[in-house]
């Protein structure tokens, strides 16, 4: 698994070196990284606009990670998990993979649907910022990875993280009497500590950024 910082040329580069990946390979990642992130901010502004939203949420100073994964699945690893069932720290995750195997659940009826790779296409799953910054208006995507295919898999997951510097929190307009303030304001990086220092780091952490964590 590599991880890096998609988000500034800076973070391409040093990725790109620490790899020692080709002029080729290199070209591919940033072409990648420019596509993804362009995919990413359009999906956004649609998200914004679905909420009829009239204040201005650029997303230029996002803090952006570009996951890259290879599970080794064979005949041998049929029916085992590759990742167990979790919620994304992020606001929204673009995956790109190559062999099915992800599955995400269907939060009415609990079961999971498989979501096989289509070529030309991207999923798109919110991540736990959603349901705190829409204010409980959008819904996290519970999914998992299970080995159903015995072949090799890449998986490429972008995760747009929220503002490098300043807070995720639900904007003024989202935000009335009738419509309480659901989630405190926290940082990503405050909100992925905790998801990561919690008993059980596959359960949203959202619980405990709860405003009123009695109701
Ligand atoms: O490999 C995948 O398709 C999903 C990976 C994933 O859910 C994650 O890294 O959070
Ligand atoms: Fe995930």
């Amino acid at each position: 698994m590599t991880m890096f910082d998609a988000g500034t040329p800076q973070g391409v580069q040093e990725f790109c070196s620490q790899l020692e990946v080709s002029d080729h390979q290199r070209k591919v990642i940033e072409s990648y990284s420019e596509s993804v992130i362009a995919l990413g901010i359009e999906i956004w502004e649609k998200l914004v606009a679905s909420l009829g939203l009239k204040g201005d949420y650029s997303i230029d100073d996002w803090q952006i990670y570009l996951k890259m994964s290879k599970y080794n699945f064979s005949p041998e690893t049929i029916s085992s998990v590759g990742l167990p069932k979790h919620t994304d720290v992020s606001f929204v995750t673009l995956i790109d993979d190559d062999v099915a195997a992800l599955e995400v659940m269907n939060n009415k009826s609990g079961e999971f649907v498989a979501v096989d790779p289509l070529p030309g296409s991207t999923v798109v799953l919110l991540g736990d910022f959603g349901p705190a910054w829409s204010n409980g208006k959008f819904s996290n995507a519970t999914h998992r990875v299970l080995c159903r295919d015995p072949s090799p898999r890449v998986s490429i997951n972008t995760f747009l993280m929220g503002p490098r510097e300043g807070a995720v929190e639900a904007p003024e307009e989202l935000v009335d009497d009738q419509h309480p303030r659901l989630y405190v304001p926290f940082t990503w990086e405050y909100y992925r500590t905790l998801q990561y220092a919690s008993e059980d780091s596959w359960k949203p952490a959202l619980a405990n950024v709860l405003v009123n964590p009695s109701s």
